[in-house]
């Protein structure tokens, strides 16, 4: 079999290619649903550039394997190059810096460190609970308030910077953020001919939040560094590295610290925002996730050991990031010519996997599309192949940040439910928009002060 005969969507356009039924607003659930023609790879080709998805359990299987196939810095994350350039998250395999930074950065995430930042992330979520109370009873925008969370917890956790989240409006980097991934992901699908012209206002707002965004990390950085302070955070590790050589240099660091500040909060937001929507529209889910916060942690302050033990709240978790995984899937090249689903790829053609099919194959029942947060219980993932749940990436490349992201929200989940009752909009059925992540659009949730406090 050769690669020309990957299925395609019909009515291909000469000269063109396949434009027809794309999705900008929603690429990836378009994706989704052509899946269900196409079968489980497909390829559009635009402008003579190929893309090529492929949306099941089996095929990812082969995609992952790393003697093969490598993280590949697709069109979107290249878009981000202008902003971040090799920081970890875009940069490219060969770069120096990737290895260089990743051997600075990932004693940032061991256990040791972990341990460092959960006082930091239960003051923050007390924060967040002292502002949500302020609140009581209103329908609130619940990403938004996640959202303070998450660039609180990021911020002073690696970098010892507080952004004020709780202070009064939304911090301008986190609408400049949002602004530059919906760029990007939009840049993802080549545009014929007038779409860069029709694309010069959103340019220019690009350069403006561009500049903003920087301008940020540079304070971030400057504050550090005119304290003088010593911290035990990423910050440290990278202006203070342990062995003399190992150094980072100034534009890496900065290139670090916005990969972090972007990557540490867009994702972990949005997975918090799907959990609250399922927590919100199932109380008996509701009254698990309690029952179990009251057992372990009680009326105290939850400590660190607590959390692993809040296993059905982990479930929860790993549940949203299955059904909605907010980063929706990751590119993979071929590093050698090679051949997935009996089609043939030459080393360096590259792929989307796109997780949010993959993580509803039918492997996981034909209740795939249902948010059931037993699935993972511990019976049930007894036997699983791993290719099924992916939401951090894989390899090499995947994510430094998972379990920093999982001790977070769990602890932050737990302690929501225990102090609050939350109720859905009456009315709400979810909707998901897609930046370079996938989000609750318009998630507005009632938070009271539960009843037996
Ligand atoms: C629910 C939360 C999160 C999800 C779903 C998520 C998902 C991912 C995925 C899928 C990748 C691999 C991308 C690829 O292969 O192209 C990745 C990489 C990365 N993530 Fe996360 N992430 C989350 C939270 C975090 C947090 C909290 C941090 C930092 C504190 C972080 C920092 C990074 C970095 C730096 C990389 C690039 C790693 C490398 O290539 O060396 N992420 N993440």
């Amino acid at each position: 079999m050769t690669k020309s005969t990957i299925p395609h969507p019909p009515r291909r356009v000469p000269l063109i290619g396949d434009v027809l039924g794309m999705n900008r607003e929603i690429p990836n659930q378009n994706t989704l649903v052509r899946f269900k023609e196409l079968g489980p790879i497909y390829r559009r080709t635009i402008l003579g550039t190929d893309l090529t998805f492929v949306g099941s359990a089996e095929l990812a299987a082969q995609v992952f394997d790393d003697s093969k196939w490598e993280k590949h810095v697709g069109r979107p994350l290249e878009q981000l190059r202008p902003l971040v350039e090799d920081g970890l998250f875009t940069a490219y395999n060969w770069e120096s810096n990737w290895s260089k930074a990743h051997e600075v950065l990932v004693p940032g995430f061991t256990k040791d460190a972990m341990v460092s930042y959960h006082g930091t992330m239960v003051e923050v979520i007390d924060e967040l609970c002292k502002d949500i109370e302020s609140r009581s009873g209103e329908f609130i925008p619940a990403v938004d308030e996640m959202g303070k969370l998450t660039l609180e917890v990021i911020g002073q956790c690696g970098f010892g910077y507080s952004f004020d989240s709780f202070g009064g409006s939304e911090h301008p980097f986190v609408t400049a953020m949002s602004r530059a991934l919906t760029y990007a992901q939009d840049s993802a699908i080549p545009l014929p001919f007038i779409g860069k012209w029709l694309r010069r206002k959103e340019e220019q707002q690009n350069e403006i939040d561009r500049r903003l965004l920087a301008e940020t990390v540079d304070e971030v950085i400057a504050t550090r560094q005119q304290s003088g302070e010593r911290r035990s955070d990423l910050l440290d590790r990278m202006l203070h590295p342990e062995a003399a050589g190992e150094g980072l240099d100034a534009k890496n660091i900065r290139n670090q610290v916005l990969t972090f500040l972007v990557a540490g909060h867009e994702t972990s937001v949005n997975a918090l925002g799907f959990a609250l929507h399922f927590i919100a529209q199932n109380p008996e889910i509701a009254a698990r996730m309690r029952a179990e916060a009251d057992a372990v942690i009680g009326t105290g302050t939850a400590q660190y050991e607590d959390v692993p033990r809040l296993r059905y709240t982990r479930q929860v978790v790993n549940e949203a990031l299955r059904l909605w995984p907010t980063a929706p899937g990751f590119f993979r090249a071929a590093k050698q010519d090679t051949e997935v689903g009996g089609h043939k790829f030459s080393a360096g053609e590259w792929v989307f996997v796109l997780l949010l099919a993959v993580q509803r194959d039918l492997a996981w029942g034909p209740d795939a599309d249902q948010f059931n947060p037993d699935r993972f219980s511990p019976e049930n993932n007894r036997g699983r192949s791993s290719e099924l749940f992916k939401p951090f990436g894989t390899g090499i490349r995947s994510c430094i940040g998972r379990q920093f992201a999982l001790h977070e929200m769990t602890l932050a989940l737990a302690t929501l439910l225990q102090r609050f009752d939350i109720a859905p909009e009456p009315g709400y059925t979810l909707e998901v928009e897609e930046t370079l992540t996938l989000r609750p659009k318009n998630l507005r949730l009632q938070f009271t002060p539960a009843e037996r406090r």
